[in-house]
């Protein structure tokens, strides 16, 4: 039980067997680093499409698939799992968990899941109502289903849980995390057997509201230390406090300790959530704990008394880097929050920090503790004024994963800037069931439709591949992409990145300069970060397609500056040799339909709220959506009163997806929300007419009322 098992010592050896990625990040340092050399700079640009596999589920997709010996387990949107040949794209088997439809809405962030785990024949991956599902790898057959949520956690609407980060596994235990932290959630990672799925232990990322035991491992040090850092009357108390691991769980054989990065308090907002008073232990921080029995070792806290969405789950990667002269063994980490870190993996001292993007709520680390010095002006739920926070609540760089070469001892992060308005709920927290509860102004979290307001928030959206000098804490060069959103990246023993973008190309890059020297038309918008193998000795590179996440999601009609692209999902694969030709797409995606005539005496400020409150984190900012999920200015449901309600109110499509909102909105503003829609309908159909008068059809800047 003790030791690694097989698969276990796979892993830590896994540059003997290169043709493999046998776990989340290829090896258990996370670094996205393949030695394989067949492809290398000076015959990329010679790269041709082996295969491609079509996805059933045209919505984001993230996953990451692991390789082995020559299978593929690909995760896809709606926690399915496809096992591929990974040689020729045939389909060898598929799982499909059947996740109802109506949940949804529980997660802030598309139904997207980021990968599997593989360990002594089984196939592991989490769905998005909580299991945890453990496969035969050979077969597909199910070996054991755990529901990874207590019954008691999720408190009826008060508290949302959602699984879409992929499990990783360390001596013999899956550990999993979960979302939720928009809602009202209490974090927690469980770690089951591997072989039996029985819980072995569980930890909370923070304290349980009364102080109380949970029988977990984290007892004795949140009664201790977290507790404390709270205040014992905030909204907290009711909403769970976040911290939520959505993400990052790394096991490092080096010091047998297993990082987890902890998310987002609940509710965002400081001075509801916590009076304003304590640093919210452990949100925002990378905790380490023991992998056998879940026991608290070390925590060091990014960002204290987070009111940014500021999480700390973005991957952790471990490297060995000189350090003022001297090797150390050290986790490299870039959160949402900006600052790039460098932390001793065994102690969790901070060694160094500095900013990786540019950041406007603070102004530099503490060079001893690494604890930020805050802009007062951010403090917005101290201050009760706006901020305009760079990073924003996508942060400097969010789930897409970032990549470390030993060759160039640079790491590669899909960077990015998207600002947000930070507002206070107006009259103190209230939360609504069904929706994100920040203790924002959900009115003022989206952008006016106006040419100005517009063109000064894309002026302030980048998209970039940011080539990182670690030890020396600086950049060295950077690739610009079209806009913000674009995959994750992988390094390669031939110094070639791949990385796949927003604007549905597919690209390799030097690594030593970034110069590009291949790029592909992958029809659809790419967020998931490629993998790199072999089978029979030949080299592959493999990415999932598919646009989604939050970005196209919330941002709506804005997130369509990072490129156009209609979602064909699926997953693509690359070899210097190969002959496949992708199917002729549709590029158009939603056409404009002449609206409807309106009721004008509807009240559209109050249908603006509640759209903005329920319906534009699917279905995108000020009723524009970015591409994934239906327009809905342009959907057939707008055009009848019942037929709205039949949907909205009763829950006509929540096989597709679509929650009913009958417990959250009455009849009177169900309609008033529909008419909103329309209204935006007419106020957006003949700009949306004109923008797609030119020669291919699909819209352009003046789509979003704005000039380029
Ligand atoms: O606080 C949370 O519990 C939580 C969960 C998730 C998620 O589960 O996907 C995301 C976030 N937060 C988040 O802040 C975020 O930016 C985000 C982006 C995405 C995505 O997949 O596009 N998920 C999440
Ligand atoms: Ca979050």
């Amino acid at each position: 039980r003790d030791d690694q098992g097989a698969t276990g010592e796979a892993i830590i050896h896994a540059d003997d067997h290169p043709e493999n990625w046998l776990t989340y990040g290829r090896t258990y340092s996370e670094q996205r680093y393949s030695p394989l050399d067949q492809i290398n700079t000076s015959n990329a640009g010679n790269l041709k499409l082996a295969w491609y596999y079509d996805l059933d589920t045209n919505r984001g997709q993230e996953g990451t698939p692991l390789i082995v010996d020559g299978v593929m387990y690909a995760t896809t949107n709606w926690s399915k799992m496809k096992a591929l040949d990974a040689a020729t794209g045939k389909l060898l088997w598929a799982y499909d968990p059947k996740v109802p439809g109506n949940v949804a809405d529980r997660g802030c962030c598309d139904t997207v899941n980021r990968g599997a785990a593989y360990w002594n024949g089984k196939v592991y991956f989490g769905t998005f109502d909580g299991r945890l599902i453990a496969l035969d790898a050979k077969t597909g057959k199910l070996v054991w289903s755990v529901n990874t949520i207590p019954k008691d956690a999720s408190l009826g609407k008060q508290r949302s849980y959602t699984v879409d980060g992929a499990p990783r596994i360390a001596k013999g235990r899956v550990i999993i995390g979960n979302g939720g932290a928009e809602f009202g959630a209490r974090g927690f990672v469980s770690a089951f057997d591997a072989e039996t799925g029985k819980l072995d232990w569980r930890f909370f990322t923070v304290p349980n509201p009364e102080n109380k035991p949970d029988h977990a491992a984290s007892d004795s040090i949140l009664m201790s230390k977290a507790y404390q850092t709270w205040s014992p009357t905030g909204a907290w108390t009711r909403q769970g406090g976040g911290g939520t691991v959505w993400d990052s769980i790394v096991y490092d054989p080096v010091t047998d300790l297993v990082y987890l990065g902890v998310g987002n308090p609940s509710p965002w907002n400081y001075k509801y959530r916590s009076n304003g008073v304590g640093d919210n232990l452990f949100v925002g921080s990378i905790v380490a704990i023991k992998p056998e029995t879940g026991e608290y070792v070390w925590h060091f806290q990014e960002t204290p008394m987070d009111q940014w969405d500021y999480t700390s789950v973005q991957q952790i990667m471990t490297v060995d880097l000189p350090i003022n002269g001297q090797t150390r063994h050290v986790i490299v980490h870039a959160p949402k929050n900006g600052f790039f870190y460098i932390i001793d993996a065994k102690t969790g001292e901070f060694l160094s920090g500095k900013n990786y993007v540019y950041v406007n709520w603070a102004s530099g680390l503490d060079p001893k503790t690494g604890r930020p010095i805050y802009n007062p002006d951010a403090m917005y739920t101290l201050n009760g004024k706006e901020w305009y926070g760079i990073p924003g609540d996508l942060g400097g760089h969010n789930f897409a994963a970032m990549a470390y070469s030993p060759k160039t001892n640079l790491v590669y992060i899909p960077a990015q800037q998207v600002p947000f308005l930070y507002k206070s709920q107006q009259g103190g927290f209230k939360p609504h069931p069904d929706s994100w509860n920040l203790g924002l102004d959900m009115n003022k979290v989206g952008l006016p439709d106006t040419p100005e307001a517009k063109a000064a928030f894309i002026k302030d959206l980048k998209g970039y591949l940011l080539a990182w000098d670690p030890v020396n804490q600086k950049e060295v060069f950077r690739v610009d992409h079209k806009g913000p959103w674009n995959g994750g990246i992988v390094a390669t023993g031939g110094n070639v990145l791949f990385q796949g973008l927003a604007n549905g190309e597919f690209h390799a890059y030097d690594a030593t300069n970034g110069k590009d020297l291949y790029h592909f038309d992958a029809q659809s918008a790419i967020i998931a970060p490629p993998v790199v193998y072999s089978v029979n000795g030949k080299q592959y590179v493999a990415v999932e397609v598919g646009w989604g996440g939050i970005y196209p999601f919330f941002l709506g009609g804005i997130a369509r500056t990072s490129g156009w692209t209609v979602n064909h999902s699926r997953v693509i694969a690359f070899s210097l040799d190969g002959d496949a030709k992708l199917p002729p797409s549709n590029d158009k995606g939603f056409l404009p339909v002449q609206p409807p005539e309106g009721d004008k005496s509807a009240d559209a400020q109050k249908g603006y709220f509640n759209f903005q409150t329920y319906c534009a984190a699917c279905h995108g900012d000020n009723a524009e959506s970015g591409g994934v999920l239906p327009d809905l200015r342009w959907s057939g449901a707008i055009r009848h009163k019942e037929g709205f309600y039949n949907v909205v109110g009763r829950g006509a499509l929540t096989a597709f997806g679509m929650d009913r909102f009958d417990a959250s909105m009455n009849p009177t503003e169900i309609e008033e929300v529909r008419q909103f829609i329309i209204k935006r309908a007419q106020e957006t159909y003949q700009r949306e007419v004109d923008a797609r008068k030119n020669a291919n059809g699909t819209p352009d800047a003046a789509s979003l009322g704005i000039q380029q």
